[in-house]
């Protein structure tokens, strides 16, 4: 299988301090793939140098066999890789459906000139659009609240539609930076099922930074185990969960 992303000796150095150390790993479609590591160990640097948002010193990232590591965060999510922040900001006066139209939008050829003006192909278009947002919503079992205003869902229920917002544009790739943290137990479990749906049924290559063990655990297919900017271990869950290094630089930590 060819994998849709590689990342290959990346490293961003911030004056003398090693952050991202050499790191490397594939990402192929249908895969969710955890990262896991103490704080400091450079997960968010990672997910940085991924995006765009931190220059690497050294190293490549090939997405769908493109080298997009000197690439600007916004032509990076053009090519494919979309990511959540830990506060995502939705639009809180809009509806659930609104705010997951919203990330449809930037696959539509009208404007919202030609919307504001009626013109029959824009039109059509926004009727398309939204059936395609209650889709979407009905497959994350969020239909229920299409019509409620992002702003009176709970922190939950916000990270879910901020989720289905970004892969409302189909990236083939996307980044979630901890999307359990904060939630219930409930709602951890509803997230990881979300996750796991995300890339049985649509073939999303998923990597995800997640702090709760018990989670990456049975959701990930592989695992990344990074220390102090480097990567200690890779694996299945199984493999994680046996190995003498990342029970000593991980759980020793934890
Ligand atoms: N812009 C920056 N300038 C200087 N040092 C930085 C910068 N960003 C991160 N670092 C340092 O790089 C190291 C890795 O940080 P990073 O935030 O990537 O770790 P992390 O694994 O995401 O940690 P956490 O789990 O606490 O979020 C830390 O020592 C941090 O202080």
């Amino acid at each position: 299988m060819t994998s849709l992303l590689k990342v290959e000796g990346l490293s961003v150095h911030f004056s003398g301090l090693k952050a991202l150390d050499d790191v490397s790993f594939e990402l192929e479609a249908g895969q969710v793939r955890a990262v896991i590591g103490p704080n400091g160990a450079g997960k968010t640097t990672l997910f940085n140098a991924i995006s765009g948002y931190a220059r690497p010193t050294a190293g490549s990232v090939l997405l769908e066999d493109t080298e997009i590591v000197h690439c600007s965060p916004h032509l990076i999510a053009e090519k494919g890789l979309r990511r959540t922040f830990q506060n995502g900001g939705l639009f809180a006066a809009l509806t659930v459906l609104e705010n997951v139209m919203t990330g449809l939008h930037t696959q539509t050829p009208g404007t919202f000139f030609d919307v504001l003006l009626g013109r029959r192909k824009a039109v059509e278009a926004e009727i398309e659009i939204r059936e395609k947002a209650r889709d979407l919503l009905k497959l994350m079992s969020m239909d229920h609240m299409a019509d409620t205003p992002a702003g009176d869902l709970s922190g939950g229920q916000q990270r879910i539609v901020e989720i289905v917002r970004t892969v409302a544009s189909e990236p083939p790739v996307l980044l979630l930076d901890e999307p359990a943290v904060g939630l219930s137990p409930v709602a951890r479990q509803q997230m990881m099922e979300i996750i796991k749906r995300l890339s049985g049924e649509k073939g999303v290559g998923i990597l995800l930074i997640e702090h709760a063990v018990e989670l990456v655990m049975a959701a990930a297919d592989r695992i990344l185990v990074m220390a102090a900017g480097a990567r200690i271990s890779e694996g299945t869950p199984e493999e994680i969960r046996s190995d003498k290094a990342v029970l000593e630089a991980y759980l020793g930590h934890a």
